[in-house]
């Protein structure tokens, strides 16, 4: 069978003996697999029904995979085997993530950034296929991704229809669209699954399969292993995971809580689980003022030394490199953090434990799982600002190339970068954290994320970093839903050249910043403060920013 291994220390081994015994008398694990939809109570109980097809999705993805496989070698047949997938959120990170795990190429387009989008199309059109992945068929990202690839391959003279591959729930608007349009293939998604629990269903293995990843091997651990989660035992590792992310966050004798669930995955062989995970548990469970905050950091940050009472560690490890480690075993010496859980095991498995964990958290924390309420504020806002843009309330401070504007607070002040990013540290509460979200292009300026460790060191507290509009998907839903403690960094910037979006009234540039300025506007009227840094000229912002950033420690 795959692999899987989960052992937990301190907080999370207390969490989980604390909660486990109570869920095993509940018969969580076997109700859940039976698809028991009153499992998160009343207010659930709607949209639940809709959405546990993913505990038992195999047998329905199976027969999509020799209708991949076919599709794959006619496209290879006419040198086709560059995959560009337009999606975001739950629509693209699974793929992403099983792909940069098999080593294949897949080029991922969730931005809504010109110079990002820029980059894709100028390059490899002739061996090009375009997935256009969305489940509602309506997220204005991918159908602007879609309208500007489209249009890029007609101008190449390529006919864009049939390098069109499309994955959406029947009847969407997308659905309807591309059979009126004739697009290469449709693939239809079970619409008994939510987007971020879609990694196994036609959202994960189409786009990820079209590339040349082995899917079906996928299936095959996520089976194996659900038959483990599904035990009413205490050792059913997806009971303990879930205790231990959720399990703090209840009343318990300690009455602490540890809703920062900070995650390094280096030296892992899953590349990238850790931004699939964040969209997991940051959307599913930040709501109602309550949730935990996904951090992810690299081995050996300021985060993964910390004794902070708000801070669980999730180490995702290769067990092939780990020597006894076990389901319930507790995690040996070698992490730095009292409260750590350790997990490691084939991707298909880790898919099943943090899908099962997230639904146990979700339990104990009282919530929902399965919507994202808060997502639609944002953008809501940002479509009114596209709509009638807002004129600019205050003049910004201005410090070389960048522009500074601060929201939902009076108390950050500066007249220059540095002034103002000491004066929002100042801000964070004891209890809260820094968001640094950047609406920049996040293949060429990744460097970027380099400031992240050195944020966190001088804020002291869990620093998140997120590419906009990409995060709005994942933690936008945290900062808004979640509690709100949150101090928020947002970079942004104009792109050199703008690109039009085809029959739409708005350019590429004009949605990213109606994107920036919605959530900094909702943001702001939950009273937590926003700066946010344009820079005018990119490279120098840039160099502004860290120089800036330098001179905070
Ligand atoms: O697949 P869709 O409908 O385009 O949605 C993309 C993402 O947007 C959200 O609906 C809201 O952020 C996510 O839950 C989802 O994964």
């Amino acid at each position: 069978m795959s692999s899987l291994s989960l052992s937990l220390r301190g907080a999370a081994r207390e969490a989980a003996d604390h909660h486990v015994p109570g869920l095993v008398d509940h018969e969580f694990a076997s109700r859940l697999a039976a698809q028991d939809h009153t499992l998160w109570g009343p207010a659930a109980e709607d949209e639940a029904s809709k959405r546990l097809g993913w505990v038992s999705l195999f047998e329905g993805s199976r027969p999509l995979l020799p209708r991949i496989t076919a599709l794959r070698e006619e496209l290879a047949a006419e040198g086709v085997d560059r995959v560009v997938l337009a999606g975001m959120g739950g629509s693209s990170l699974a793929p992403e993530v099983i792909c940069a795990t098999d080593g294949v190429e897949l080029t991922v387009l969730d931005s809504t950034d010109p110079q990002q989008v820029s980059a894709v199309i100028a390059e490899g059109l002739e061996r090009t296929v375009l997935v256009v992945s969305s489940k509602s068929g309506s997220t204005v990202e991918t159908d602007s991704q879609r309208r500007i690839v489209q249009q890029a391959l007609t101008k190449a003279g390529i006919d864009a229809q049939s390098r069109t591959v499309v994955v959406t729930d029947p009847g969407s608007p997308l659905a309807e669209q591309s059979a009126e349009a004739g697009v290469r293939a449709v693939f239809e998604a079970d619409p008994s699954v939510g987007g971020r629990y879609s990694a196994l269903t036609a959202f994960g293995l189409v786009p990820a399969g079209l590339a040349g990843a082995d899917v079906e091997a996928l299936l095959e651990e996520a089976e194996e292993t659900m038959a483990v989660l599904a035990e009413d035992d205490s050792s059913n590792p997806g009971l303990q995971l879930g205790s231990a992310i959720g399990g703090s966050l209840s009343e318990r004798p300690a009455g602490i809580l540890r809703n920062k669930l900070v995650i390094t995955d280096v030296g892992s062989p899953l590349v990238g689980l850790g931004a699939w995970i964040e969209q997991l548990i940051a959307e599913s469970t930040g709501k109602e003022g309550t949730g935990v905050l996904p951090v992810i950091v690299a081995d050996g940050e300021p985060e993964l030394h910390t004794d902070a009472d708000d801070v669980l560690i999730a180490e995702i490890i290769d067990v092939d490199a780990e020597d006894g480690a076990s389901v319930d075993g507790d995690a040996a010496d070698t992490v730095v953090s009292p409260h750590t859980v350790r997990t490691g095991g084939s991707l298909g498995a880790q898919f099943m434990l943090w899908e099962i964990a997230t639904a146990v958290a979700g339990s104990l924390l009282g919530i929902n799982p399965f919507d994202q309420p808060d997502v639609e504020s944002a953008k809501k806002a940002a479509r009114g600002l596209l709509n009638s843009p807002a004129p600019e309330t205050a003049e910004p401070v201005v410090d070389g190339a960048v522009e500074i504007r601060v929201s939902g607070t009076d108390k950050v002040t500066g007249s220059t970068v540095s002034e103002v990013l000491g004066s929002l540290l100042k801000q964070l509460p004891s209890d809260g954290y820094l968001a640094v979200m950047a609406y920049l292009d996040r293949i060429a300026e990744a460097h970027l994320e380099d400031l992240r460790p050195q944020l966190a060191a001088a804020a002291g507290r869990p620093t998140t970093f997120g590419w906009g509009p990409r995060f709005l998907h994942s933690t936008g839903q945290f900062h808004k839903g979640g509690p709100h403690v949150g101090v928020f960094l947002q970079i942004t910037a104009g792109a050199a050249e703008d690109l039009e979006v085809p029959e739409r009234p708005f350019t590429l540039g004009k949605l990213i910043a109606a994107q920036a300025d919605g959530d900094a506007q909702v943001l702001a009227g939950h009273g937590m403060p926003v700066v946010q840094l344009r820079l005018k000229d990119r490279a120098a912002g840039l160099q502004q920013l860290t120089d800036a950033v330098d001179s905070l420690s």
